[in-house]
C-alpha cells in the first residue's frame, strides 16, 4: 500500500448532520481536477444514530442494543430498529436531493436494517435452545449493530458527492456479509488496497469490523481510532477532525459564539483532561496512535475550512494561561468508614466495584475516612455500585450525590492561582463551590459545584478566567475585588 502525499480527515456526528453543507465547502470549495483528492474522509454516524443504535451517549437511553440485552424487554427491540431505520432515512433526505440518489440510499437503510433483524431473531431463536447462551454474543451484536451507521452515513455522503461530480468512493470496512477475517490493519489494508488517491476520494466507514472488536477495545467514539490508525498506517501528512465549532475555551453553544476564542494550539494532555470530562478533542487512544507515529493532529471547524483551526502536539504551553473550561453532570460515590484510618484496601475494593459495574471515574479525592469518587455514568451503575459497596461494609456508610464537576485547564497554569481565582469568580456569581481540587503541576483544576449551578458556574469561570483576561492573558489572575468589581451579571451572557 503505498500513498502519496496526503491527509487523514474525520468528520464526527454532529457535523455529519450537515454534510450537505460541508459539500460545497470542505469537499469541493475551489478545488479543481486532482486538488480534491488525496485526501482520505472518514466519517462518524449521522448525529444521533449511534445513540438509538446502543444507547444514548449521555442519559443511558437504551437503544436497540440495550434493549435486545434486557430479557424483559420482549421486542422492543423490534421497534427500536424500525426507529433506527425511520431516523436514517429522515437523515439522508436531507443530505441526497437526486430521486436515484433517495431511491438507493432508502434501499441501502432496508437491506442493511432488514438483514440485522432476521440476524438478530435468528440468533434469538437459536439461544433458545439452551446450548447456545445470548450472553455470549452481545459483543458481536454491538458491533454489528454500531457499524450500521457508519455504513449508511458513508454510504449517503459518497452518492451526494458523486451526484457533484466527484469520484468518490464507499470504503465499507463494516465488514457487512463478509465471511473474512482480519484484525484492523488488515481490515483497513484490504479495504484501502486498490484505491487511487490521486483520482478517488475515499468516504471510510468510521466503523471497522476486526478480530480484537473496535466496540470491545475502544468503545463509543470508535471511529477517532479508525481514523488516527488510517493516518498512521498510510503515513499521512496531517490527521485532521473536522467538528461543529472550533475547539474553544468553551462550549460556544453555552458560553456564547461572540465570547469563546479559537484554541490555536494545544498539546495531548489539555486533550486527555478533556476527553476524561466528555468533552471529546480526540479519543486518548486515537490520540496516543498519532503521537507514536509521529502525525500532528489538527482539529477544525468543519464550516470553516480555510482556517487552519487547532494543531494539538506534543509542545509544552508558550506561556502561561487557562485555555478552556469545560463541565460534566457527575456522582459522587462517597465511602465513610471510622475503621479506614491507616488500613489499605479499601480503596482497591471500590475500584474492583466500579470496573464491574463498568462506570467511568473523572475524578477522587480521599481523606483518613473517606474515599470519594467522582463518576460519569447514568444513575443505575451508580446505584448498583453503591449498593455492593453497603454489602461489602456493612458498617460503612455509603452515599451517592448528584453534582457537577467544572474543570479550568491549560498546558502551564503555573503562577497564575487558578484555584483562587476561580474560587472568587464563583462567590461572585453566588454559586458555592462543594470542593476544589488541583493536583500539583497538573494541567487542571476542578470545581465542584451544585448540580444546578453548572452552567452558570462554566460561564462565571469563563468570564475570570479567559474573557476578563483578553487583554492581559498571562498576567496572574486578579482575585476577589477585581473579580467582583468586573463580573458582568450572569444575566447579560450568552
Ligand atoms: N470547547 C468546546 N469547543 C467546541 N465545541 C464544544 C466545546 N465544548 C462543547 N462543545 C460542543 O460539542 C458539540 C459537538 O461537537 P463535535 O465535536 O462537532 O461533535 P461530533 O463528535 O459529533 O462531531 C458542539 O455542538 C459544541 O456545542
Ligand atoms: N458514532 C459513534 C462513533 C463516533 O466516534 O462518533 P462521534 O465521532 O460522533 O463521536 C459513536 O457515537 O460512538
Amino acid at each position: 500500500m503505498t500513498f502519496p502525499n496526503h491527509t487523514v480527515e474525520k468528520i464526527g456526528g454532529t457535523s455529519m448532520s450537515r454534510v450537505a453543507d460541508l459539500r460545497d465547502s470542505l469537499f469541493i470549495g475551489d478545488r479543481k481536477g486532482a486538488e480534491l483528492y488525496h485526501r482520505v474522509f472518514v466519517v462518524s454516524a449521522f448525529g444521533g444514530i449511534t445513540n438509538l443504535l446502543l444507547e444514548h451517549k449521555k442519559s443511558g437511553t437504551p437503544g436497540v442494543y440495550a434493549l435486545f440485552a434486557n430479557d424483559e424487554s420482549g421486542h422492543d427491540w423490534l421497534d427500536g430498529l424500525t426507529r433506527v431505520a425511520d431516523a436514517m432515512r429522515a437523515a439522508h433526505a436531507k443530505v441526497l436531493d437526486h430521486p436515484a440518489d433517495l431511491t438507493a440510499a432508502d434501499e441501502f437503510v432496508r437491506e442493511r436494517i432488514e438483514g440485522a433483524r432476521s440476524c438478530l431473531f435468528d440468533l434469538r431463536r437459536l439461544c433458545s435452545y439452551g446450548h447456545f447462551r445470548l450472553s455470549a454474543h452481545m459483543m458481536v451484536i454491538r458491533e454489528l449493530l454500531s457499524g450500521l451507521g457508519e455504513a449508511h452515513s458513508a454510504f449517503v455522503t459518497t452518492l451526494m458527492l458523486q451526484r457533484s461530480g466527484v469520484n468518490a468512493r464507499f470504503v465499507d470496512l463494516s465488514g457487512w456479509r463478509d465471511e473474512t477475517e482480519h484484525d484492523l490493519e488488515e481490515r483497513i489494508r484490504d479495504g484501502l488496497d486498490r484505491v487511487d488517491l490521486t483520482s478517488e476520494l475515499p468516504i471510510v466507514t468510521g466503523y471497522a469490523q476486526c478480530r480484537e472488536g473496535l466496540m470491545r477495545e475502544f468503545d463509543r467514539g470508535y471511529s477517532e481510532v479508525t481514523f488516527s490508525t488510517i493516518a498512521a498506517l498510510t503515513g499521512a501528512s496531517e490527521a485532521i477532525i473536522h467538528k461543529e465549532f472550533h475547539l474553544s475555551s468553551a462550549d460556544p453553544n453555552l458560553v456564547g459564539e461572540q465570547a469563546v476564542r479559537k484554541l490555536g494550539h494545544t498539546n495531548y494532555d489539555v486533550a486527555d483532561q478533556l476527553s476524561n470530562l466528555g468533552m471529546e478533542a480526540i479519543h486518548p487512544k486515537a490520540a496516543k496512535i498519532l503521537r507514536k507515529a509521529g502525525i500532528p493532529l489538527r482539529v477544525t471547524n468543519a464550516f470553516e475550512p480555510g482556517d487552519p483551526g487547532t494543531l494539538i502536539d506534543e509542545a509544552p504551553g508558550e506561556v502561561p494561561g487557562v485555555e478552556i473550561v469545560t463541565g460534566l453532570d457527575a456522582y459522587a460515590l462517597s465511602l465513610f468508614e471510622q475503621d479506614m484510618v491507616g488500613v489499605k484496601g479499601y480503596d482497591q475494593s471500590v475500584l474492583e466495584v466500579l470496573t464491574r459495574h463498568k462506570v467511568h471515574i473523572v475524578s477522587k479525592a480521599t481523606n483518613a475516612n473517606t474515599i470519594t469518587h467522582y463518576l460519569a455514568a447514568p444513575l443505575k451503575p451508580v446505584r448498583r455500585s453503591e449498593r455492593d459497596l453497603a454489602e461489602r461494609y456493612p458498617g460503612s456508610e455509603v452515599t451517592v450525590q448528584g453534582l457537577a464537576l467544572v474543570a479550568a485547564i491549560g498546558r502551564d497554569l503555573s503562577g497564575l492561582t487558578v484555584a483562587q481565582a476561580g474560587l472568587a469568580a464563583l462567590q461572585s456569581a453566588q454559586i458555592t463551590p462543594l470542593a476544589v481540587q488541583h493536583l500539583p503541576g497538573s494541567v487542571d483544576v476542578q470545581f465542584i459545584v451544585p448540580k444546578d449551578d453548572r452552567d452558570a458556574a462554566i460561564k462565571a469561570l469563563h468570564r475570570a478566567l479567559i474573557e476578563q483576561r483578553k487583554a492581559e492573558p498571562h498576567a496572574p489572575i486578579q482575585l476577589h475585588a477585581g473579580a467582583e468589581e468586573q463580573a458582568t451579571p450572569l444575566s447579560q451572557t450568552g
